[in-house]
């Protein structure tokens, strides 16, 4: 079907004047449209990121390729990440960090305080995802299936050893899964089994609530935002035994969660040191 030039241009305003209509009159849509962005962004990060990560071959060391890349997402969104604690990470060693993971968003306050030499441990399906998973790839990030408790426990015993003969350092999200409804699911035990493996310290991190500004389950994304990232002190794991990693995970957990409910701002868990200027989140932790 053959349209007059003047239609295109006539469809082609329409649909931006929909667009701007759903964009100012709809916070779902607003939602969809900034996370389809971001999806959409990182895809392209990655293909920038692919030539040049490609030249050393599958290396932890492009992990500093992508942590650069991404760093500036956070501008795009209005997003400020204060990072607390950044002292406690152990300076040369290998370790296992562990955080909580409410939603792709993580991934800002991630790359705020990505370590050198340090890979996440990610689900295999990332792979997948086109350009960020060949990246992600590139990068040394590791694969695990879910669907296979076997390969994945074997995977992380082979993590063990790469700990130490590779010197590199782990990022684990404990809870295995996104979890958008605040607060922490219960944490599996394959970090922790890592981490008593290789007789490494835990380096628990905590990043705050984003119900102020991010709800999945509202399809809310407001501008701006502000999220802490707080680093913990190292939990020594010398001398402990896979006897041991049931109450080591209970205990880690118990003190992110009350990190989690300290620094939150929605309501939920009190955040009071975000609000008032001189609170305990002022202060150099
Ligand atoms: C520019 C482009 C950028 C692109 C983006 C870049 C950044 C990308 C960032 C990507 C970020 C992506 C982020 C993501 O993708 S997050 C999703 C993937 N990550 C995880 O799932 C990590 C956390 N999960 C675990 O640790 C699980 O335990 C695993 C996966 C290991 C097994 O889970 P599963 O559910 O199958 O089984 P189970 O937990 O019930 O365990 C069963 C039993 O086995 C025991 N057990 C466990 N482990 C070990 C062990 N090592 N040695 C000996 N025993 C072990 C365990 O204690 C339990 O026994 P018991 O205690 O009941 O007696
Ligand atoms: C040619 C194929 C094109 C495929 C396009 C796929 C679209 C994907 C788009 C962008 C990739 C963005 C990568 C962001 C990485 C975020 C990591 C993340 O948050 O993973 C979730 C995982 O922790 C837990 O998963 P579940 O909550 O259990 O689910």
């Amino acid at each position: 079907m053959e349209l007059w030039p003047g239609a295109w241009t006539a469809l082609l305003l329409l649909l931006l004047l929909l667009l701007s209509t759903l964009w100012f009159c709809s916070s779902s849509a607003k939602y969809f449209f900034k996370m389809a962005f971001y999806n959409g962004w990182i895809l392209f990060l990655a293909i920038l990121a692919i030539p040049v990560c490609a030249v050393r071959g599958r290396n932890v060391e492009n992990m500093k390729i992508l942590r650069l890349l991404l760093l500036h997402v956070k501008y795009l969104y209005g997003i400020r990440v204060e990072v607390r604690g950044a002292h406690h990470f152990p300076p040369t060693q290998p370790y296992v960090v562990v955080s909580n993971h409410q939603s792709s968003l993580d991934l800002l306050g991630m790359m705020e305080v990505l370590p050198d030499r340090c890979v996440p441990i990610a689900k295999r399906e990332l792979l997948w995802a086109g350009s960020a998973g060949l990246a992600c790839w590139l990068a040394g990030i590791i694969f695990i299936d879910r669907k296979r408790t076997g390969d994945a426990i074997s995977v992380m015993s082979e993590v063990a050893q790469t700990l130490l003969t590779q010197d590199v350092r782990v990022w684990v999200f404990p809870e295995g899964t996104r979890n958008h409804n605040g607060s922490m699911l219960p944490f599996k035990r394959g970090a922790f089994h890592l981490a008593v493996q290789a007789q490494v310290p835990i380096v628990p991190i905590v990043m705050s609530s984003y119900q102020d500004f991010y709800s999945k389950k509202e399809r809310r994304f407001t501008s701006p935002g502000r999220c802490q990232v707080r680093v913990l002190p190292p939990v020594p794991t010398e001398g402990l035994t896979p006897d041991d990693v049931p109450a080591l995970a209970d205990s880690v957990r118990h003190s992110m969660l009350t990190i989690f409910r300290e620094i939150s701002t929605d309501g939920l868990g009190g955040g009071d040191c975000l609000k008032k200027p001189g609170g305990a989140g002022e202060a150099r932790l």
